[in-house]
């Protein structure tokens, strides 16, 4: 019996996570659930799991939602409601499905618990990476990861020395706007925007997939997840998302992780490591997928991913702000209040006006996260 916390349980990745759960009967104990704002579906999911704590994003929203929940649930809400779902059950694995850097504090106390994390919530890597692995070695606990990518080359390097490596490389969908020039990204919606081609996916990933920052960030998380530095780690454009990642070894193998796009298999895996349960995922027919297409990374095309390779090389709180700034400017596209392109002008600006502090503690961390959302939001 797996027992199993779950913080961003009402997403994407979330509801997935539960999916794998509920084809795995007697496999799982569901000890926790957080989400955010939906408590409708909440509901449903806490008299569904049972879970012993569960936590929303507001006093007002627990309120609401008490009435509804089986008797004996201990109701928590906000960051501290976060971190009691996250640190204090007895869960010994916690899914972080939680999206943006609003997941760290929950993370870093999950660790400092002693539970292995089922890692999706890229940005806690991105954000701090530095502190987060280092408590992770601490403690003896795994991050293992559920982003398909880095889910491919941990199932690539499984068994093999890292110091073979000669680079690892994630693949890019290129996103809903791929096949767009640079003039024809200044007149593009957010309904086009959310349009990916290959995954259903929550909002926030999927413009991340556009502006290709998604791939910036997950360059920065496979190099805290990995130990590799960043010329080892490189992106290839491959538009069918067939082949999630690969690895070539210092005599020239090549190893790659391939299977139809379905979140659930990753996520079953970082549940299911080292073994291998049966799923419910459909074949790869490559007979029928006929030919996979791959082409060089454009660099000026899509400015992002160069910016996270810079901030990566930098490091401190350099990639903390390239996310948080990112975060307000997809949540003010989203609103419209800002147009596509403008989401790359703001983090740019606001890197541009960050003086970079080198090996920041936590305190660090929130303080430049905090800085760079306020000018996010003030440009
Ligand atoms: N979706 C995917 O296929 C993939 C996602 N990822 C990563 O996984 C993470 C989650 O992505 P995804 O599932 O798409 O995102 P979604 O937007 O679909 O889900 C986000 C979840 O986080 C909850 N949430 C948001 N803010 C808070 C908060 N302040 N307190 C508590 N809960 C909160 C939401 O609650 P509510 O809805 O109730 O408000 C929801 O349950 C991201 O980091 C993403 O990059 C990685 C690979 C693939
Ligand atoms: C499914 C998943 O892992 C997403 O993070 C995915 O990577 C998005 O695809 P692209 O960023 O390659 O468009
Ligand atoms: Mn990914």
């Amino acid at each position: 019996m797996k027992k199993i916390a779950l913080i961003g349980s009402t997403g994407s990745i979330g509801t997935q996570t539960l999916d794998v759960v509920r084809q795995h009967p007697g496999q799982f104990e569901v000890e926790g659930l957080a989400a955010g704002g939906n408590i409708e579906l909440f509901a449903e999911q806490v008299n569904r799991f049972r879970p012993k704590k569960a936590s929303v994003a507001t006093k007002e929203l627990a309120e609401r939602v008490r009435p509804q929940l089986p008797q004996g649930v201990e109701l928590y809400y906000g960051e501290q409601g976060l971190i009691e779902v996250a640190a204090g059950t007895e869960a010994d694995t916690v899914v972080t499905a939680i999206v943006g850097s609003a997941g760290l504090p929950a993370t870093i106390a999950a660790i400092e618990a002693g539970k292995h994390i089922a890692l999706a919530n890229k940005e806690t890597l991105v954000t701090a990476g530095h502190l987060v692995t280092k408590a992770a070695k601490r403690k003896g606990v795994a991050l293992l990861p559920v982003d398909s990518e880095h889910s491919a080359i941990f199932q690539c390097l499984n068994g093999e020395r890292i110091e073979e490596v000669r680079q690892i490389t994630l693949t890019a969908s290129g996103g809903s706007f791929r096949d767009l020039t640079r003039e024809q990204l200044q007149n593009v919606t957010v309904e086009d925007a959310l349009k990916h081609p290959n995954w259903s996916m929550g909002a926030k990933v999927t413009i991340d997939s556009a502006t290709m920052v998604n791939k910036g960030l997950e360059v920065i998380e496979a190099h805290w997840l990995f130990g590799l530095p960043y010329e080892q780690i490189g992106v290839l454009l491959h538009p069918e998302s067939i082949i999630h990642s690969f690895v070539e070894y210092r005599d020239g193998s090549v190893i790659a992780q391939l299977g139809t796009p379905d979140m659930r298999v990753p996520i079953q895996y970082a549940l299911s490591y080292p073994r291998r349960w049966p799923s419910e995922a459909k074949s790869l027919s490559l007979a029928e997928v006929g030919k996979l297409h791959f082409r060089e990374m454009d660099y000026t095309r899509f400015p992002c991913l160069r910016l996270a390779f810079e901030c990566g090389k930098i490091g401190g709180t350099a990639t903390c702000v390239y996310n948080a700034a990112n975060e307000v400017a997809v949540a003010r596209f989203l609103k419209g209040n800002i147009s596509f392109l403008q989401i790359e002008t703001i983090i740019e600006t606001v890197l541009s006006k960050h003086d970079v502090q080198e090996k920041p503690d936590l305190e660090g961390i929130r303080f430049a996260d905090r800085w760079a959302r306020n000018m996010a939001e003030s440009l």
